[in-house]
């Protein structure tokens, strides 16, 4: 079988753009292999495990999500309702939907197998709600989402460096130096 394996090196500053859909991936240390064979191995190779890592596509960005969300909200005369706190409301009440899709279901392993498509694309609805809720409140707060994530990402980096905590889900508080 033909290896497509490729090593990508996970940098802070370059960010990973896999192929949409799923990769094949075996993550040791900071690398990551992708592979976009048919391969299903999940057996340690060497003592990495291998899994499948799902890709999102690369459109719409938040910033065509914003956009959108500003014309339907525009086309409705809704912006007068669309105000911060009522976008916070508004999102958390999200949230307690996609909740409720989880409630007393017990814990669920990656990729939801056991869900049938129906409940898979109604928790794609509301996480959807989620996400516009999220993108427009961060509009309405002129937060630049895209690059606010970024900053952060670099924070948590600062905060829990791979070397230090490599395999611990501790929180930063509780690392003594
Ligand atoms: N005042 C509103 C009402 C709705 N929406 C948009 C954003 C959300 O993506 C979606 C939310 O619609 P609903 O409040 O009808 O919530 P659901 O779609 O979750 O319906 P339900 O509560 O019946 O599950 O519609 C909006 O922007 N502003």
């Amino acid at each position: 079988m033909e290896d497509n394996r490729q090593e990508v090196e996970l940098r802070s500053d370059v960010p990973i753009s896999p192929p949409n859909g799923e990769a094949l991936c075996t993550q040791e240390h900071n690398q990551v292999k992708l592979t976009n064979g048919q391969n299903h191995a999940s057996s340690p190779v060497n003592g990495v495990q291998e899994y499948r890592r799902h890709t999102f596509s690369t459109e719409p960005t938040l910033e065509d999500i914003r956009r959108m969300q500003a014309e339907f909200t525009d086309e409705r005369d809704w912006n007068q309702f669309h105000q911060p706190r009522n976008l916070l409301l508004a999102m958390v009440g999200e949230v307690g939907e996609v909740s409720e899709l989880f409630q007393w279901r017990g814990e669920v392993a990656e990729g939801l197998p056991d869900w049938t498509e129906s409940e898979r694309e109604h928790l794609a609805q509301e996480l959807s709600d989620v996400l516009i809720y999220l993108v427009e409140l961060a509009e309405k707060c002129h937060v630049d989402l895209p690059q606010a994530v970024l900053r952060k990402m670099a924070l948590n980096r600062q905060k829990y460096p791979a070397s230090k905590v490599h395999g611990s889900a501790k929180k930063y508080t509780e690392y003594n130096e």
